[in-house]
Formats: C-alpha cells, sequence, structure tokens
C-alpha cells in the first residue's frame, strides 16, 4: 500500500479547514472564488429551511461552484473538497456576524444556553459526491456584558459562524460539548477522514 499523501483541492478560504487537513497529512492546493465570481446569495437561508437542509445545500452549491471553477481554469483534474459551518439555536439560523454590534447580539443569544453546530463536508472525486454531516452540541457558560465587549474586541468572532471560535478565547467561555471539537471548528476529523476513505482517499 501507497504511504504518499493524498492530494486534494481545498475550495475554502477558512484557514481553520486547510490547517487540519495539513495536520492530518493531507496536501492541499486551494481552489478559491474569482474575484468577479458571482457567490451572491450562496448562503442566503430559504423560508423555513432546517438548519440541517441548509448546511447540505450549501455545501453541495460551493463544491458546484468549485468543481465548475476548475473546469473554467483548466486546471488538472483533482478530488475538490469543501464544507459549511451553520450554528442552529433551536431552528434559528445564527450566520456570522456583520459587525462588532452584531457580533454581541449573537453572543448574548448563546450566552447560558445550548446549541448546535453543524458542518457538512463534500467531496467530488472521479465523477461522483461524497457527503457528510457532523452535528455537535455546545454548552456556553452564562456571559457578563464585560465578556462579550472583551471577546468582541478581541477581533475573533468576525468571519466565524456564530460569533465565536471554539478554538480560540471562546473555548474560555463553553462549559461542555458533545459531538466533534474540530466539527465545530469547521471540518469535522473522522467524518473527513470517512468520506475521503469512501472516495479512495485513505488517510490513515
Ligand atoms: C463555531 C465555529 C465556527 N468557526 C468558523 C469555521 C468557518 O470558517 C466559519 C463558518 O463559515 P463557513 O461559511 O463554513 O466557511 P468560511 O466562510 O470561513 O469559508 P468558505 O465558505 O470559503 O469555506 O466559522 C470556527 O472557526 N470555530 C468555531 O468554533
Amino acid at each position: 500500500m501507497s504511504t504518499e499523501a493524498p492530494w486534494l483541492y481545498l475550495a475554502s478560504q477558512s484557514p481553520r479547514r486547510r490547517q487540519l487537513l495539513e495536520q492530518w497529512g493531507l496536501r492541499c492546493e486551494l481552489l478559491l472564488p474569482d474575484p468577479h465570481e458571482d457567490a451572491e446569495g450562496l448562503e442566503v437561508v430559504r423560508p423555513n429551511e432546517a438548519p440541517a437542509t441548509y448546511v447540505k445545500r450549501v455545501t453541495r452549491l460551493k463544491l458546484e461552484h468549485a468543481v465548475a471553477r476548475l473546469q473554467r481554469r483548466g486546471l488538472p483534474d483533482g478530488p475538490v473538497l469543501c464544507a459549511d459551518t451553520t450554528v442552529a439555536l433551536g431552528r434559528q439560523i445564527l450566520g456570522k456576524p456583520d459587525s462588532p454590534e452584531h457580533a454581541a447580539q449573537i453572543l448574548r443569544l448563546l450566552s447560558g444556553q445550548r446549541h448546535q453546530v453543524l458542518t457538512a463536508v463534500a467531496l467530488a472525486h472521479q465523477g461522483q459526491v461524497h457527503q457528510a454531516l457532523s452535528r455537535s452540541t455546545v454548552q456556553f457558560s452564562s456571559l457578563t456584558e464585560a465578556q462579550i465587549a472583551h471577546y468582541v474586541a478581541s477581533g475573533e468572532p468576525m468571519g466565524k459562524a456564530g460569533a465565536y471560535g471554539i478554538q480560540g478565547l471562546a473555548g474560555l467561555l463553553i462549559a461542555r460539548i458533545s459531538g466533534s471539537y474540530t466539527g465545530i471548528m469547521g471540518l469535522p476529523a473522522f467524518e473527513s477522514a470517512q468520506l475521503l476513505a469512501a472516495a479512495g482517499l485513505a488517510i490513515i
């Protein structure tokens, strides 16, 4: 059996996803959108759409866009991986904050509550699409206004679903989790490994 690390295109701007893949020994080539590429509406929630339906649909769309990008650029064929992470408080989807004030509002909603983090992963390889979903539960401690202000001022909430990153300062405000720590960060280790193995790209 070959011990050479599998190689793939990663269609994600998330530095966490890249770091995780590299930590698992995968080599990745970033396949990011063209500056003019129309991503408008990609992450828009449909009326009454359940969080799991939403996250799987958006991930699939990201994958379709990425595969089209690969073909448009005339790049060598190869596996393409992408993911989407969504924070859900009940049926309410909490996206990325638009501003520090918005981040503070989201954190007030999460304070003292249990919420779900859903990460969908999709892989296109040799004409087939493989998909997986990771579901985790996160219990935030009750946050004081001073803690929220401190955390927002750190800048960490921006660009992150639910306005927090468990891998950073927010880890100090999370009482417990169940599910997948890496899934909460944006790329679930176990589900991703299973997905890659199913496509013939086993890591271990
Ligand atoms: C809940 C949580 C989210 N996040 C991040 C992971 C994702 O980068 C981000 C959710 O946004 P996504 O839309 O899933 O990803 P992205 O916009 O960063 O990148 P792309 O669409 O190009 O793949 O939130 C953390 O880093 N830690 C956490 O604890």
